[in-house]
């Protein structure tokens, strides 16, 4: 397979907030968000077909997976409803990826409004593939075998046999499983997908004096859109710290006002493409008073922050509704915990930007205490006892300034501050290889690295073996 000529790239983050959990749900407090080395890509390409053929649709892929293609025909909804997309049947059966079909809703009426073409005319077919890095879903235990993929074969890009053993070990895996299947890392996968395949698809079809992912008027653009289209897929308006990371990467992060996307109506419903239009542009600068401060977070010369994994098979369900319920129900007491937590939160995040080095690991213990506090005063289990004693010895192994719960909390993912070098990697994964052989749990250290970039513009080269 050869390198393709034409197309665009872009890819975007996923995330991990190190400090602010719950808090940062509500606009009175931050959070302490880091981008990631671990990206979605998306490759917006034309669709050539042959001539009097007259096709019309948006193909968009992720052919790490099985059954992993969605095929879409659109139309204009009347009443300024936008454009709006129908899946289209693949062989013998449909996968919806509500993902996808929003951010194709969204980010299609947006470019058809914006366009000086007519609507219609300003969408022609495309393809759009798309590569997640690796760390966002944990690796098979063999690499997978050439499949035959009977039922959509005619239009999914399947490396040829010889290159798969490379792309297996390479950059981008292929799982053996559709990606319903795919156990996910908690990297913030459809963030970082939603605003990669919003970012592609405005790159495509817009001129750059309409869409330059590289202007700070582009980066606004993008975040507006895509945090819009990812709220509406999620069905709920979290903080949308997720979204922020994709675009803008590492940053300290004040959340936007729900009442910002309250009143949107569905795509597709009458008066959407004006009010999308309008939101997203935001041409006042008076709809969106989310903070993005990028300058407030950076880390000490030769500290990195990293992930692990923790596979123990529990879960969690419903932790941000207990919260917020034990923080409605304890007014005061809540408030408190909540001040002095913010407090020590962005006194972390002052020892980090400051370089003080020294200062860290008691700044990420006194994190730790009131994020256990709130844990049990709530009912919820945010540093769970097994992460708290995981956390401890950690902090023994050297080269660990510290580490925490990060996000939301629970069992099944770590943040850690570490020395940025070979041997302190070496000695953390010794040290949880042994941990998981004592308890009986599987904590993987994993590659993914904490990184200041958001959202970019990628050269085409890199899907060699991909793409067509
Ligand atoms: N590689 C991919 N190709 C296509 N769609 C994807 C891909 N990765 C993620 N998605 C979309 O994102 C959804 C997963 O979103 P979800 O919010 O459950 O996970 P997440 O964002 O990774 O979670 P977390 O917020 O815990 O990190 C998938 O169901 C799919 O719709
Ligand atoms: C609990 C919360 O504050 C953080 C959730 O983070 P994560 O998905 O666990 O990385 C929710 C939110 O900010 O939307």
């Amino acid at each position: 397979m050869g390198l393709p000529e034409h197309g665009t790239a872009v890819s975007a983050p996923g995330k991990v907030m190190l400090a602010g959990g719950y808090l940062v749900l509500d606009r009175a407090y931050t959070g302490l968000v880091f981008g990631l080395s671990a990206r979605i890509n998306v490759i917006a390409q034309e669709i050539h077909t042959s001539k009097g053929v007259h096709l019309t649709e948006i193909v968009v892929e992720s052919p790490q997976f099985l059954e992993a293609q969605w095929r879409y025909g659109y139309h204009l909804a009347e009443a300024d409803g936008g454009i709006k997309v129908t899946q289209l049947q693949v062989g013998s059966h449909l996968t919806a990826n509500p993902f996808v079909e929003t951010t194709l809703n969204f980010a299609l009426t947006y470019i058809a409004r914006t366009s000086k073409h007519r609507p219609t005319h300003a969408v022609k077919s495309a393809r759009l593939t798309i590569l997640a890095d690796n760390d966002y879903y944990s690796q098979p235990a063999s690499p997978s075998a050439p499949t035959s993929n009977s039922s959509n074969s005619s239009s999914t890009t399947t490396p040829p046999a010889s290159t798969l053993n490379a792309l297996t070990t390479s950059r981008f895996a292929r799982f053996p499983v559709p990606l319903s299947g795919a156990h996910k890392t908690g990297l913030g996968s459809s963030a970082a997908l939603v605003t990669s395949l919003t970012a592609a698809l405005l790159s495509h079809y817009l001129p750059t004096s309409l869409f330059d992912i590289t202007s700070a008027e582009g980066k606004k653009i993008l975040h507006n859109l895509a945090q819009a289209a990812h709220c509406a897929a999620q069905g709920k308006v979290g903080s949308g710290f997720d979204v922020a990371a994709a675009v803008y990467g590492s940053s300290l992060y004040r959340r936007f006002s729900p009442s910002v996307l309250s009143a949107l109506p569905e795509a597709g419903t009458p008066g959407f493409a004006p009010a999308l239009e309008k939101v997203v542009k935001d041409e006042e600068g008076k709809i969106w008073d989310a903070e993005i401060l990028k300058d407030k977070i950076s880390l000490p010369e030769g500290m990195a922050v990293r992930m692990c994994d923790v596979d123990c098979g529990s879960q969690t369900v419903g932790m941000v509704k207990s919260v917020l319920a034990w923080r409605a129900r304890e007014g005061e007491a809540a408030g408190e915990l909540w001040g002095e937590l913010q407090r020590r939160n962005e006194h972390l995040a002052g020892a980090l930007r400051g370089g003080r080095t020294g200062e860290v690991r008691e700044a990420v213990r006194g994190v730790r205490e009131l994020v256990r506090k709130m844990g049990v005063e709530s009912g919820v289990p945010i540093e769970p006892e097994s992460q708290t004693e995981l956390l401890d010895a950690l902090e023994g192994v050297e080269g660990v300034y510290g580490g925490v719960v990060p996000g939301a909390g629970g069992f099944d993912a770590l943040a850690l501050l570490v020395r940025d070098d070979k041997e302190t990697e070496a000695r953390v994964e010794e040290f949880v290889k042994g941990w998981s052989r004592e308890k009986g749990s599987r904590v993987r250290l994993l590659p993914v690295r904490g990184e200041m970039e958001g959202a970019r513009k990628e050269e085409l080269g890199v899907y060699e073996g991909w793409i067509r």
